[in-house]
């Protein structure tokens, strides 16, 4: 029988897994009891809609048989099974992510490390923490072949034929000296009720048992007991009143695999015309592939109980791909393919249903528990603002959803409907400015301008800000208006023009235009700058200028926007231009009030040695 090499990267693997969790090895059985769960929820949906698996009077089960004696732990279920490329598939490869990204996000702490397993599709391996030899034995349902697979977690593995009464798999392991702890009862009890209480199938623990024999007495033979030791039951069907709290918790953590308790769940039993139960949990934390193409879907759909895909990145929209849980419908026929889920009316309705559920409970608890929300800001205001650009119909519940940063207080953030509270009563619009860093953004000369009057400005430094704030248009009525935009003024600074100093700068806006030439679209004056001397801002039809960098730098086609260059005829620069004939003078000026007014925002000059030169130049 010839030994297979272990795929390069299991190797490597193993090692991580074996030394990074050593000290929470314990997880290893949670691992095993999942796949034997799963590999049950697959033969029970075949038995359910496959003809040829329609005869079977299927009963899932999990039976686990402790031998300390021999040191070993067997777990048997009469699952789907494997066949012999399975196995090599398998166990000899890792299923879905490398070894480097797995190691790159262990953070040395076995207890939140030993939440990556799961996540990482490299559960089974963690059985060589605790065993020196593993033998698989299993047989695919459908077929009459069973094989064995063998390995010591080092040197490979082999695969050979093998005897198997029925479908399934049974796993043994052979326990090293320190971990027999791993074959007594009370200790793997605790653990399926610690990790497993919540699978749907039950599990039988099997184990001998030594009566007491009061002192002086021949001692009694031991007996084999078999005793379930889990609930099996879906808890997403019980009634909310007869769960805890706890409860609740436990099966997060069943489900996720995280350890951590959740920020909150939302539990709902719907019944007339579409009857479903979802149970949904907000993580603690964003999950770590939050903004990876390649993130893990976090809810499972069930119809009646039976276990259809975790697999399906729409079951809920992409921007809450965050949520954990689980979709359960009475409606949705068993067999229903996997393609055309997302097509099926049921599920769509279901998915309308629970998006407006998930939306109300987070508003709920902003005013509820205003703590848990401030987290849940930190983790999620992105992904809620992603909602805002794909999500149109809950556009008016995302909007109270979404939190800003504001010129009102700068450590803390704002809702749109606290920032309309604090409008003053000539305020016709919410203002906000988005840009590419957050320093530049709270320094531009037109935020401290706006400020200055009294009008609050929101402070966005996110690049997804520029994408999603224009398609937002209103909150409530009010029109929101990019600060940096040719119509923002909204009249606020009527007051400030100074005809006497317009009229002393006659013909300097010409002149710039003249000689900035394409770089700008118009030179126009302005009242709305303080102390600066210049701005850039973009006309209402264009697209703003981070937004045309931003496609720019993602190496992507955008128009080169050309700027409107605000002046102000105050500012002892421009009236120094207005002044002159020097054409060399006027050419420098113009590019310093341009250049300066790029800086001012943070961003990147064209010319910056140019720049720099000039201004040397005429500080000397
Ligand atoms: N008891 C079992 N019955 C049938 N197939 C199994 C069993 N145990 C493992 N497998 C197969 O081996 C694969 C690898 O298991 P492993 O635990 O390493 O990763 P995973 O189960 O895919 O991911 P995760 O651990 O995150 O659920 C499984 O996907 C499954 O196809």
């Amino acid at each position: 029988m010839a030994k297979k090499e272990f795929k390069a990267e299991v190797d490597k693997l193993l090692k991580l897994i074996i030394h990074s969790l050593y000290s929470h090895n314990e997880i290893f059985l949670r691992e095993l009891i999942s796949n034997a769960g799963d590999a049950l929820d697959k033969m029970k949906f075949l038995n359910l809609t496959d003809e040829a698996f329609k005869h079977e009077q299927f009963e899932g089960r999990i039976d686990i048989y402790l031998n300390e004696k021999e040191k070993s732990l067997i777990i048997s279920d009469n699952g789907i099974g494997m066949d012999e490329n399975d196995l090599n598939e398998n166990l000899g490869k890792i299923a879905h992510s490398g070894t480097k990204l797995f190691a790159e996000k262990l953070t040395g702490d076995a207890q939140k490390d030993s939440n990556l397993i799961g996540q990482f599709g490299v559960g089974f391996y963690s059985v060589f923490m605790v065993a020196h030899n593993v033998e698989v034995i299993s047989r695919k349902a459908g077929s009459d072949k069973a094989f064995k697979w063998t390995s010591d977690g080092q040197s490979g593995y082999t695969v050979e034929d093998a005897q198997r009464d029925a479908h399934g798999t049974t796993i043994i392991c052979h326990l090293n000296d320190e971990h027999v702890e791993y074959a007594q009862q009370y200790r793997v009890t605790s653990l399926i009720e610690k990790y497993s209480n919540f699978i749907a199938f039950p599990i039988f623990l099997h184990y001998e048992e030594q009566e007491y024999t009061p002192e002086g007495e021949e001692p009694k033979p031991a007996t084999m007991v078999e005793k379930q030791a889990n609930s099996a039951k879906a808890i997403w069907k019980r009634s909310k009143s007869e769960l805890s709290q706890e409860e609740y918790n436990d099966f997060y953590q069943t489900l996720s695999g995280e350890s951590e308790e959740p920020l909150f769940h939302m539990h709902t039993q719907a019944e007339g015309s579409l009857e479903y139960t979802t149970l949904f949990y907000i993580p603690a934390k964003a999950p770590y592939d939050l903004y990876r193409a390649d993130y893990r879907p976090g809810v499972k759909l069930y119809v009646k109980r039976v276990f259809i895909t975790d697999d399906d990145k729409e079951l809920l929209p992409i921007y809450l791909r965050f949520i954990r849980g689980v979709i359960d419908s009475e409606d949705l026929p068993l067999n229903v393919s996997r393609e055309i889920l997302q097509q099926n009316r049921i599920l769509t309705n279901i998915k309308g249903a629970s998006v407006k559920k998930i939306l109300t409970e987070i508003k709920k608890l902003a005013s509820d528990n205003p703590t848990k929300f401030e987290q849940f800001v930190e983790h999620y205001n992105r992904p809620m603002k992603e909602g805002l650009y794909s999500d149109f119909v809950n556009k008016a519940d995302l909007l109270e959803i979404v939190r800003f940063k504001s010129t009102n207080d700068e450590s803390a953030w704002t809702s749109l409907a606290q920032y309309k509270e604090r409008m003053n009563s000539e305020q016709k619009s919410i203002y906000y400015l988005c840009g590419d860093n957050a320093e530049a953004v709270r320094h531009n000369p037109l935020v401290q301008a706006y400020k200055k009057r009294g009008f609050e400005v929101l402070l966005l430094s996110d690049e997804m800000d520029q994408m999603v704030m224009p398609m937002v248009q209103d909150y409530q009525g009010i029109a929101l208006k990019a600060i940096n935009k040719a119509d923002a003024d909204d009249g606020i600074f009527d007051d400030a023009k100074d005809e006497e100093a317009i009229q002393a700068v006659e013909g300097v806006a010409e002149k710039l235009k003249e000689a900035l030439g394409d770089r700008v679209k118009e030179v126009r004056l302005s009242a709305r700058l303080d102390d600066a001397p210049s701005a850039v801002v973009s006309s209402d039809d264009d697209m703003s200028l981070q937004m045309s960098r931003m496609f720019q730098m993602m190496g992507q086609e955008a128009p080169e926007v050309q700027p409107i260059l605000e002046i102000n005829p105050k500012h002892a620069l421009v009236q120094s231009v207005a002044k002159s004939e020097d054409k060399e003078l006027i050419a420098d000026y113009a590019i310093l009030l341009l250049d300066g007014a790029y800086l001012a925002e943070g961003a990147p000059l064209k010319e910056p040695a140019r720049f720099s030169q000039l201004m040397f130049k005429y500080i000397k």
